[in-house]
Parts: C-alpha cells; structure tokens; sequence
C-alpha cells in the first residue's frame, strides 16, 4: 500500500529492491576515477597506488646473513657437537654495511652479524649460542653451521620486479615495501572528495543539551571517520533540518566533492524528503537495498553530483556504508572469513541480514540486540554476520562475518 505521507509510486521510474552487489556496482560505476599525482612516500600512506611498482634494487641486496655468529662452510662443520666440536679458524668479520672482503677458505671462518654480506668461500651460518670461545683467533661450533639461516640476494625480491601493482592501498606494510623497492616518490589517485550531509530536525551537535525526541549526530561524526578510513577527504557539508528547500541549498554547496553521502530522510515518513528532493530537481538510480539493517538506501544524482542516501538509523547508516559505499570507495572487496556459529542466525526471506555477532574461541555468537538503533552492539559486538536470503543459521555451521 503507498504511504500516504510519503507515496511511492505505482510504477517508480527507478528500480527497487536491488541486491548488495547490484547496490555496489551502481555506486562504483557513478563514481569517478581520480586522476594520478606523485606525491612523497610520507604523503602516499593511505593512497592508491596510480602504476605498478617495480624494484628498484633487489632485496637483500647481497646474500647476507640472518644471524649473529660466524660465516664458513657448511661442509666443514657436519657432526659438529658439544662432545665433538669442530674448531675454525677466525680471520676477521663482516658487519651490516662493513663486509668482509678476503676469500675464505677450508676450516676458516669469519664473525658475522645479522643483515651483514656473507664472505665469498662460505656458505652457512652457526649463531654465537652455539659457539664456545677458543681464543681470539678461533671458535668451536657445537653444532653445524646451517645454510638456512643465510638470506639468499633478492630473494625478497629482485631488482626489476614488479612488487606492488596499480590500484592497490599503501597500508603501512606496503608503504615500508615501497621504500625498500627504492622508491622515495611515488604516483597514487587524488583523494576522493566525499561532501557529507547528515538531516533531520532532531539531531543535534555533540554538547548541546537534548530536548526529549532529539539525539546527538552521531552519524554524521561515525560517517567522517569511516571516509576518511577509506582514504577519502570528507567536505563536512554539517546538518540539514528537515526542509527540501534547506536541503537543496546545502546540497547545492557541495561543489568540487566527487559524491555525496547523506544520513537520514529516506524512508516512508513524511518528513523524509531526500528521495522525492531528487526526483523532483535530480535523479534516482534505485531506492532500496535487500539487506537489514539499512534496507532503505537510496542512490541518485543531484546536477552531476553522485548522492548516495544513508538511512538515519544508527546501525543501518554506519553498516551500510561499509557494505556498500566502502568498496565502492576503495574498489576493495569487503574482507570476510568464515567461522563456525555457536547460535544461531534467524534468516530473512527477502533480504541478506548482517546481524551483530560476537567472536569468541573461533566461533561467532548471536550478539542479541539486533535493532537499527542500538549502536553499541556495533561496538560491543565486532562483526557483522552475513546471513543470505532465506537461509537461516544453525548451531555449528559456517558462517561469512565482516569484521566491524
Ligand atoms: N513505515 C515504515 N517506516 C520505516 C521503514 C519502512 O520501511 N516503513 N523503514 C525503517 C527503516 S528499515 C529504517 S533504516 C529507517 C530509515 O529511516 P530514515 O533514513 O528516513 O531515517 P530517519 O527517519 O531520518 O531517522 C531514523 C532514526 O535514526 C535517527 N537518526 C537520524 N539521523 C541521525 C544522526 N545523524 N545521528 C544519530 N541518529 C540519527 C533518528 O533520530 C531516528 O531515530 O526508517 C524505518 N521506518
Ligand atoms: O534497515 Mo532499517 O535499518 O532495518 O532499521
């Protein structure tokens, strides 16, 4: 039945009820794609990779060792052991970035320390524990000297080789990589500029005092660090009440972002104007979504500009924006794992449920307080458990969770 507050049409011009994926891929393909700048290796973290990366040295650059000992060959020391140590000759050491530069030959050896080239002639390492003192000039290995505990040259990776491939995030760990391949500029996507606009007469500013009926704009703040987490700059466009016209005007300040996301105003009431606000002065590319919590979501345009409607229930915001807006920001899949359900997971017959779990000892547990507006259970919980159309859960079975 329409809602005569705020009818849906009989036969609405833009499609409804669109899956997850479908919801992503409409998103994504609204989006554009941010041109390539270089930028300092301290300025990229968090940024796309615009090329793929190649070495520009190999890694280690020389075959070198891992350990603090001695350097020899490996073939001199077999059966070496506490009652039968084997004794070698020292003749001199090789350091990170000091090595050895002599040839060592049979029953000889060098001190050696971690990160250090191994001296030409040897072969193997033995770590100063299982070395006894013989003088200055010699040692005793208590054991052989392995070949393992030797750090092959660029067998990390070798001078030329395509390491980190375009499109691809600098976490922290592939911006280290990045410096190691030799790269002190490198070239990544321009920041997506996300204008974000949360709505609703109710909500108010953190600090303020709440009249009853009102709440703090929590999704508005949530939403920022979510961007920014992606990668993106947030255009903080503020709070719209519930006026089409004061809402047309705010969107409209929401020049130079790529897309909008607002918080709130989607669903059936009649003061929730955002999707008759497009329809009416932009366009809707679908309104809805078969997932809960979040089900509303609506995407359009308003003059070019890609919005993408958050419901304003807490939960529902924030998930959906990881579920879909998140990849479609980043072009990342969500990372899920699988784990055993220890209760079960009521399904829905016409929508993917993302319930609130809990992890504990490798199994995920029904959180419980599955309403959209319990945003502690977010917090409480950790994971979104992914419950497909009419498929319900049940104790001990595999079960997709989105760590949160
Ligand atoms: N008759 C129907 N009613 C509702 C339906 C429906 O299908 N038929 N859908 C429900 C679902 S599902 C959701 S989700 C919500 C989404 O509604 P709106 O996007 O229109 O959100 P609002 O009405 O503006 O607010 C809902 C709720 O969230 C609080 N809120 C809003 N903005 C914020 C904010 N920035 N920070 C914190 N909390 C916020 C608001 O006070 C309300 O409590 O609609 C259901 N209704
Ligand atoms: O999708 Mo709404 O989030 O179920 O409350």
């Amino acid at each position: 039945m329409p809602n005569a507050a705020n009818p849906v049409p009989d036969q609405p011009s833009f499609p409804m009820n669109v899956s997850v994926p479908e919801a992503r891929a409409m998103l994504l393909a609204l989006l554009p794609q941010p041109e390539a700048e270089t930028v300092t290796v301290s300025e990229a973290a968090g940024r796309f990779l615009a090329n793929d990366l190649a070495a520009l040295v190999s890694h280690p650059s020389a075959t070198e060792s891992a350990l603090d000992g001695i350097a020899c060959r490996e073939a001199d020391t077999l059966g070496a052991a506490p009652l039968s140590p084997v004794r070698l000759k020292v003749l001199g050491e090789s350091r990170a970035g000091v090595p050895y530069t002599g040839l060592v030959g049979a029953g000889e050896c060098v001190r050696i320390y971690t990160g250090a080239p191994i001296p030409a002639g040897t072969d193997a390492i033995c770590p100063v524990e299982q070395l006894a003192d013989a003088g200055t000039d010699a040692v005793q290995l208590l054991r052989p000297a392995s070949s393992g505990d030797v750090r092959p040259e660029g067998g990390d990776f070798a001078k030329g080789e395509v390491v980190l491939h375009a499109g691809l995030r600098l976490t922290p760990s592939r911006l280290a990589l990045a410096v190691s391949l030799g790269h002190a500029r490198v070239s990544v996507r321009r920041r997506l500029r996300v204008a974000l606009l949360s709505t609703g007469d109710e909500v108010r500013e953190p600090g303020s005092v709440l009249e009853p009926g009102q709440v703090y704009d929590s999704n508005r703040y949530g939403l920022a660090a979510m961007i920014r987490e992606a990668g993106a700059e947030v255009l903080d466009l503020g709070h719209a009440p519930d006026s089409p016209e004061r809402l047309a005007e705010l969107i409209d300040g929401a020049g130079g972002a790529d897309v909008l996301i607002t918080s709130g105003g989607v669903s059936m009431g009649k003061y929730d104007f955002m999707r008759d606000l497009l329809l009416s002065q932009g366009r809707v590319s679908f309104w809805k979504v078969r997932l809960r919590p979040g089900g509303p979501a609506l995407l359009g345009g308003w003059r070019g500009l890609p919005v993408f409607g958050l419901p304003g229930n807490p939960v529902s915001s924030l998930v959906v924006f990881q579920v879909i807006v998140r990849p479609a920001l980043t072009g990342e899949p969500p990372f899920t794992l699988r784990l055993r359900a220890a209760t079960p997971f009521r399904a829905l017959s016409d929508k993917t449920a993302y319930w609130r779990g809990t992890i504990e000892g490798g199994t995920v547990s029904d959180y419980g307080k599955q309403g959209s507006g319990v945003l502690r259970s977010l917090s409480d919980a950790g994971a979104l458990v992914i419950v497909p159309e009419g498929e319900p859960v049940e104790v001990g079975d595999e079960v997709e969770v989105m760590l949160f």
